[in-house]
């Protein structure tokens, strides 16, 4: 369920009068994702997404996001498009929240990943970090490794009720981290959150990437290590080689790549795998018994966080 905020049919035809969309035929809400409510817009010219940000979005970060999928929109990037008002305004008020209508993508995100999926995504990435290179806002990163501990003190106490020994070996593996995170490495705009839920196919190509909620601007490696995880491995914690090999190999026909990023490649993917292990666990031991949004299970990625720290070089993802 994502649909926390519910909008009167009143409410929505006094929004839509402010863009020129036609009217609403009908509106449904969508029951995937966690963060945001949304809702599938049927208007007179067509189909549209409403989203309507709810708490863990800062309303100060919306002009980032909503500019940042205009700026890739307009550059080929198969992201949602805000649609401007009569205004020329992508963000207003509904129901009391800060709300947006962007456009529909067409297809459907894998369920079964295969190594083919893993070759299009490379290009993909890739290409949205070469579109973001001309964006001029920038946005820290606030699941950087600066606010890894932070999170880490805010559900320490309970770790091992999750996995005996959890808040041992994350805190050794935070201090192995602040202690070897790279610098220097290229930066520029990543999506940060780009797992296969996030990445709709249609006949075997990509027809979408959405959710650009978690966008920010860091390291372009650090985005490729966030993907290799979310779709590279098969539990618990087995990398699929030939997956990051076609990940990487297109990701680099695209973008070149640095020996600095290359040799960054292990300690980044850890850093990543524990940024969302992090999160999943807050959310784990802060999710009350019976809520409507599962909690995802944080020990997928304390497998994929041991992976990586038992590599002894980017070799172990197939790199030649
Ligand atoms: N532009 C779009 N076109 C088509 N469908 C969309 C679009 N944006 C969102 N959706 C649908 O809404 C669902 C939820 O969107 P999204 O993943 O952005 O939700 P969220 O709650 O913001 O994020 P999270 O995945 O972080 O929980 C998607 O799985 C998809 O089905
Ligand atoms: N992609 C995240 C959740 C949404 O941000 C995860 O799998 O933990």
């Amino acid at each position: 369920m994502a649909v926390y905020t519910e909008v009167s049919d009143d409410a929505l035809d006094a929004f839509l009068e402010q863009y020129r969309v036609g009217r609403a035929l009908s509106c449904k809400g969508i029951a995937e994702g966690v963060e945001n409510s949304n809702y599938l817009v049927q208007t007179e010219t067509g189909p549209l997404i409403l989203t309507l940000y709810e708490k863990r979005v800062d309303p100060g970060d919306l002009p980032f996001f909503l500019g940042l999928m205009d700026h890739l929109a307009a550059r080929g990037i198969p992201c949602p498009t805000p649609v401007r008002g009569r205004d020329g305004e992508t963000l207003r008020l509904l129901a009391g929240r800060p709300a947006a209508l962007v456009s529909f993508l067409s297809g459907m995100w894998p369920r079964h990943i295969t190594p083919h999926h893993c070759d299009r995504l490379g290009t993909a990435l890739a290409r949205l970090h070469a579109a973001g290179r001309d964006f001029p806002m920038t946005r820290r990163n606030g699941l950087g490794l600066p606010d890894w501990r932070p999170l880490f003190d805010r559900c320490a106490d309970h770790a091992d009720e999750v996995h005996p020994g959890l808040a041992a070996e994350l805190d050794r593996d935070l201090a192995d981290l602040e202690a070897g995170w790279p610098v220097g490495l290229p930066t520029g705009v990543i999506h940060a959150d780009l797992f296969p839920d996030n990445v709709f196919f249609l006949r075997d190509e990509i027809s979408g990437l959405i959710d650009f909620y978690f966008a920010c601007t860091d390291f372009l490696a650090y985005d490729v290590a966030v993907c290799l995880n979310a779709w590279c491995f098969e539990r618990p914690g087995e990398l699929n080689v030939t997956k990051a090999r076609r990940l990487l190999d297109r990701y680099r026909a695209t973008r070149p790549v640095t020996d600095a990023e290359v040799a960054a490649l292990p300690v980044l993917a850890q850093g990543a795998a524990i940024r969302f292990l992090l999160t999943r666990l807050y959310d784990w031991v802060n999710t009350p018994p019976g809520a409507l949004v599962k909690p995802k299970d944080p020990l997928e990625y304390l497998h994929i966080l041991r992976f990586h720290r038992g590599v002894d070089g980017a070799a172990a993802y197939g790199l030649a």
